[in-house]
């Protein structure tokens, strides 16, 4: 990257999950630099620090594309908590001159909608659910869990009071679930959830690339909702009560094993804007 003084970026919250927001349609940062620029900047006291990196891209066809990484520099397809953040970011700096757009993913299209603080993206579409899977977690304890990639994979284990979901130790389960070798190569995250009425899920989510519990994971409340409604426990539109107390909404129409119309919805806040110096990412 030749040497820029200093990157302009936004600091942005998704219910928790934060991120660092760049417009690189200038292509300053080069896609052969984006992991270690997201792992530089996405470390807590050496630098910004979040959980993960948005850079926003030029598009010959729709709005805008992005590159989402992970703090640890990985990138992954898709991000809900992100394309949140993205979306509200494109109003913002107008990137887009409507509060409706769409713009490009590794995992596809994604429509959004920016009301306010408030935005709803459209997940493309979910894949690979599988229920009812009986996890070898070691030579003396399997797990029921259940799987569904939307949009990035995730296991969701169903645990049956709050006590227990408020004690489980979702580092090291999550951890020896995501990388564990039912999921190798691409890993999975990992949430943990209680159902606590037809309509609201409590959900905690030790996520791949972050390697740490977060305090939102929106791919993962879309997996928990789809799952739990699967299941016969919900029914759609579910709420999901996140670790940072914050509520992601979930909307789907679901009729025998088919979601249709995925929408995530919930706040997309700005933290601040700053400007990062070259001398912290060289
Ligand atoms: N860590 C995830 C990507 C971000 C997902 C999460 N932050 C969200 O809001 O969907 C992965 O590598 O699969």
């Amino acid at each position: 990257m030749e040497r820029a003084e200093r990157i302009p970026f936004v600091k942005m919250t998704g219910s928790g999950n934060d991120f660092i927001l760049v417009d690189n349609r200038n292509g300053l940062i080069k896609p052969e630099e984006g992991p270690l620029f997201a792992k530089k900047v996405c470390r807590r006291k050496l630098s910004v620090g979040a959980d993960g990196l948005i850079l926003i891209e030029k598009d010959g066809e729709v709005d805008f594309s992005w590159r989402f990484y992970n703090s640890d520099g990985s990138e992954a397809e898709m991000c809900g908590n992100g394309a949140r953040c993205a979306a509200r970011f494109a109003v913002l700096k107008g990137i887009v001159d409507s509060p409706s757009m769409t713009f490009r993913t590794l995992a596809g299209l994604i429509k959004a909608e920016v009301a306010g603080e408030r935005v709803r993206v459209q997940i493309p579409e979910l894949h690979g659910l599988k229920l009812n899977i009986d996890l070898r977690l070691d030579e003396n304890r399997t797990a029921k869990v259940h799987f569904v990639n939307s949009g990035v994979p995730h296991v969701v284990w169903i645990l049956d009071t709050k006590e227990e979901l408020e004690k489980v130790d979702v580092v090291g389960l999550g951890r020896r679930i995501r990388f564990h070798e039912n999921f190798s190569p691409a890993g999975t995250n990992a949430n943990f959830i209680w159902v606590q009425d037809r309509q609201s899920v409590v959900i905690r989510t030790y996520e791949r690339g972050v390697e740490d519990e977060t305090l939102a994971c929106g791919t993962g409340s879309i997996a928990a909702a789809a799952i739990t409604v699967a299941l016969g426990l919900t029914d759609p539109p579910v709420s999901l009560v996140t670790r940072g107390g914050e509520i992601l909404r979930v909307f789907f129409e679901y009729d025998d094993g088919r979601f249709e119309n995925l929408f995530l919805e919930g706040p997309a806040l700005v933290v601040y804007e700053g400007s990062l110096w070259d001398e912290t990412v060289r």
